[in-house]
């Protein structure tokens, strides 16, 4: 038995959850779904101890707790596996699976015990064959991460909840349905498993019932995936803004011919050699995985990675890799893929995280002009759907989706000197209505004139956003579509064509 009832957090002012009942049942997959804000994360920290909530209960079996400790729900048999993975890269499988609860004899460790019972989780979820108890972690795949990091969790014993905090974000259709066959193995073992997602598909061919939170409110609770459809959670999800978003008619840009970016046989760290043209008013979408080259890629065209072959143009000068000051001057802008680590000054106002690229650009005779400053962050929190909408809220205050959308919605407020705008993962985090919120921030950027190229593990997301894809694979182009060749079936047909060719 597992069950909340009645949780309620407030933070100050701010309600993150209002009187939520989830209810999972055992041997059951349960989606937990919302905007960005809505209360996921709060919910599942109160259940797996980092916060503590009002009011409330959590019942697990026959315990009931008001607040659990981080120890307390480690005892009660939950196990969480969070987004940003736990795991050490130079560390190899075993070593990992036992940081900080090494098996010890004595002062001695022991290895030979370690890497049996690593082999034993490995087992527990279906991955002995394919990871090897030694392997580097930085040599797997990102979906092979994934399956040590529960691995470790499972490897604790006593499990009876298995919370996962967006487990798919970083995955492809392919991976995340190997990923969804090993959770149906584990939900076969009786386990409770509560995760949380923005991918609407994958709740219906994986999840058995789904809640639905919106503004701290259970509004769809327990309901079973069976008895409901993909339109009526977006709608639930979106609010009533949300159908009409998704469905909105794309925006075609009028290209000129004349490329505004040239790649010659560009080879740099993990990828190349790449050729590649993009023109004023086109929005090309590079298709790829964490680890296909796609980031080193766009952070040499930035001017933060030196090529180590071929040539960049830019307007029909050399782009030499002078830093990012100089490619900023150009006209240039990246919004980062890790934005927790390169984007976000958490101790900031959401207005300043928004604004202080700008600031310069903004000032009048040596003064900020807060003025502007206001009407430029207002302007991006409207069309982001940012929650809260606060200019004064502090940024490590937002919730993981909103802080995303502070760095996007930064290039938004710099856009009148940009002019090729080359984004990481725009919208990994971020929900269904803003995401598609973005991508119209993307067509009638590119409406202007100016260049996009982001990255997307989303096939979806490059079929709704691009003119033109390439499709990365370990740092090479495998393949390009566009117009009615676009789709995402070929893209998904193509990568899995390179998968099994490598
Ligand atoms: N430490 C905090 N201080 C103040 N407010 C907070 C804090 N943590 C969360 N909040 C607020 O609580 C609300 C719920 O946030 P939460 O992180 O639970 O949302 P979420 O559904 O997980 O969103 P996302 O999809 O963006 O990750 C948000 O309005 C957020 O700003």
């Amino acid at each position: 038995m597992f069950q909340v009832r009645g949780l309620s957090k407030r933070y100050g002012g701010a309600v993150a959850l209002d009187d939520v009942d989830l209810t999972v049942e055992a041997g059951e997959i349960h989606a937990l779904l919302g905007p960005n804000g809505a209360g996921k994360s709060t919910l599942i920290r109160c259940i797996t101890g980092g916060v503590a909530p009002d009011e409330g209960e959590i019942v697990i079996d026959d315990l009931r707790f008001s607040a659990l400790t981080p120890r307390e729900a480690r005892r009660a048999g939950v196990g969480t596996v969070h987004q940003h993975l736990s795991l050490i890269d130079t560390l190899d499988v075993t070593d990992n699976i036992f940081l900080g609860c090494e098996l010890r004899r004595g002062p001695l460790r022991r290895r030979a015990a370690q890497r049996r019972a690593a082999g034993e989780a490995l087992e527990l979820v279906g991955a002995r064959e394919e990871i090897a108890v030694d392997a580097q972690i930085g040599d797997l795949s990102v979906p092979q991460r994934q399956l040590v990091e529960i691995a470790k969790v499972l490897r604790r014993g006593g499990i009876r909840v298995l919370i996962l905090d967006e487990p798919t974000a970083a995955l492809t259709d392919v991976e995340a349905q190997g990923l969804a066959e090993r959770l149906r193995a584990l939900r076969a073992q009786g386990l409770h498993i509560i995760y949380t997602t923005h991918f609407i598909d994958e709740v219906f061919a994986l999840a058995d019932r789904l809640t639905v939170l919106r503004d701290g409110r259970a509004i769809v609770r327990d309901t079973a995936v069976a008895d409901t459809t993909p339109s009526a959670v977006i709608d639930a999800i979106a609010g009533e803004r949300g159908q009409s978003a998704v469905a909105r008619p794309r925006m075609r840009a009028r290209m000129s011919e004349a490329p505004m970016l040239e790649l010659e046989e560009l080879s740099g760290p993990r990828f190349g050699p790449i050729s590649l043209e993009v023109r004023p008013g086109e929005i090309v979408g590079l298709f790829g995985l964490l680890g296909s080259g796609r980031t080193e890629l766009l952070e040499t065209i930035f001017g933060a990675r030196r090529p180590t072959a071929g040539a960049m143009r830019f307007d029909g000068r050399a782009l030499p890799a002078a830093g990012p000051a100089r490619a900023i001057e150009r006209g240039l802008a990246l919004v980062p893929g890790d934005r927790l680590r390169q984007g976000i000054f958490a101790s900031l106002s959401a207005r300043d995280n928004v604004v202080l690229p700008s600031v310069g650009g903004f000032a009048r005779g040596g003064l900020r002009d807060v003025a502007r400053e206001r009407s430029v962050f207002d302007a991006m929190a409207r069309g982001y759907r940012l929650r809260p909408p606060r200019g004064d809220a502090l940024a490590r205050e937002l919730s993981g989706g909103n802080a995303q959308k502070l760095v996007v919605g930064r290039w938004l407020a710099a856009l009148d000197r940009t002019r090729l705008v080359l984004l990481d993962e725009p919208t990994q985090g971020i929900d269904i209505g803003a995401r598609h919120d973005i991508y119209e921030i993307l067509r009638a950027t590119a409406a202007e004139g100016k260049g996009v190229i982001f990255t997307s593990s989303d096939p979806d997301e490059v079929v709704a956003a691009a003119d033109r894809a390439l499709v990365l694979r370990r740092g090479r182009v495998v393949a390009e579509l566009s117009g009615r060749d676009l789709s995402e079936s070929a893209l998904l047909d193509i990568s899995q064509t390179a998968e099994v060719a490598a």
